[in-house]
């Protein structure tokens, strides 16, 4: 894991262009200067439509939502995010980047017999996470089936926890550009950020501690590992958390929710269609604001992706909307 040192800021808010994605009418003098009357919503939409790979089905209920949670301000807000290919990259340099999984699975902690199987387990599993001529009841069993035998898998190499800090600094993951603000920006407005993912809560936190993201506000929740008093793996904590059952993770973490119950508005970021249940244990919500990054499959999933997320980022290797989405909440 390279510290990545892309440090970008959300782009400066003038002079968006117009693109394709923008429901407003164009105008055809090219002579036309930039209104002085612009609203808020208004400046910060210019700025956001000019990402290329930003679909929206309805743009007046994001602009319902971001102006109702903009007038309740930064203090109601909470941020629920996913993990992998939300927060890291799905893609770099043409490769895939790894999971919380494939990084351990990847890594000289594992036998070279074992690493063959996980991989057969991807080929065959993940082709099927992503199908969407299958419905979440016909996925469901199969991947607790992926997720259940992976973990006896893992627990069988006798991993030892020491090994896990070499194992992700040696990886090609990756957070996506402008994680640098993301972060450091929701930890600077004491804005708390839930990381719910279905990926190793031991190896996601390693991956944003080693990119020094891992500020007080940070709260994860994931598949957490059970080592033995002399350190070694011996079984996997808790429930299973698998893409398809996070509401169920939502529901027995109440204490959480219930912290942070005068927070009814809600910025949830994921890629997965399982990951719009993350929010299930929010109390008393007002708002939600949900953007969701396609990352494979485009064409397929595009409408189902349109249909459920407010926002849809295509093949976005950038944090840089939902950057400017809370940087217009936090104003
Ligand atoms: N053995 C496995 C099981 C799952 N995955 C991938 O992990 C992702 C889940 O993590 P989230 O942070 O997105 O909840 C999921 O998308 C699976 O593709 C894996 O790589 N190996």
């Amino acid at each position: 894991m390279r510290k990545n040192k892309n440090k970008r800021q959300p782009a400066k808010r003038k002079g968006a262009s117009q693109t394709q994605n923008s429901k407003r009418p164009r105008s055809d003098s090219p002579k036309r200067t930039e209104s002085p009357q612009l609203t808020p919503f208004e400046i910060f939409f210019k700025e956001i439509e000019k990402f290329s790979k930003l679909h929206i089905k309805d743009r007046d209920r994001v602009q319902e939502i971001l102006q109702s949670m903009q007038k309740a301000g930064s203090k109601t807000l909470q941020v629920i995010s996913d993990f992998d290919m939300t927060l890291t990259r799905f893609e770099y340099n043409g490769k895939r980047c790894p999971t919380c999984h494939n990084i351990l699975e990847r890594s000289d902690a594992i036998s070279s017999d074992c690493k063959k199987k996980l991989q057969e387990l991807l080929d065959k599993y993940y082709p099927i996470e992503i199908d969407s001529t299958l419905s979440v009841e016909e996925k469901l069993p199969l991947m607790v089936e992926w997720w259940t035998k992976a973990h006896e898998l893992l627990v069988n190499q006798k991993i030892k926890k020491a090994g896990l800090a070499k194992a992700v600094k040696d990886s090609e993951a990756k957070l996506r550009d402008g994680y640098q603000y993301f972060f450091d920006h929701l930890n600077e407005h004491s804005i708390p950020l839930l990381i719910f993912s279905a990926g190793i809560g031991d190896i996601l936190e390693e991956v944003i501690r080693q990119t020094e993201v891992f500020h007080p506000n940070v709260k994860v929740i994931s598949n957490y590992m059970d080592f033995d008093e002399s350190g070694v793996l011996k079984a996997f904590k808790g429930e299973l958390i698998h893409i398809y059952n996070k509401k169920e993770g939502a529901l027995l973490n109440t204490g959480h929710f219930q912290e942070l119950r005068t927070r009814t508005n809600v910025l949830l970021l994921g890629d997965s269609l399982g990951d719009l249940n993350m929010a299930d244990g929010v109390q008393d919500m007002e708002n939600i604001l949900k953007i969701g990054f396609l990352n494979d499959k485009v064409e397929e999933r595009k409408q189902s992706y349109l249909d459920s997320y407010d926002i849809v980022l295509i093949k976005d290797e950038t944090l840089d909307v939902p950057n400017a989405v809370i940087r217009f909440l936090t104003e």
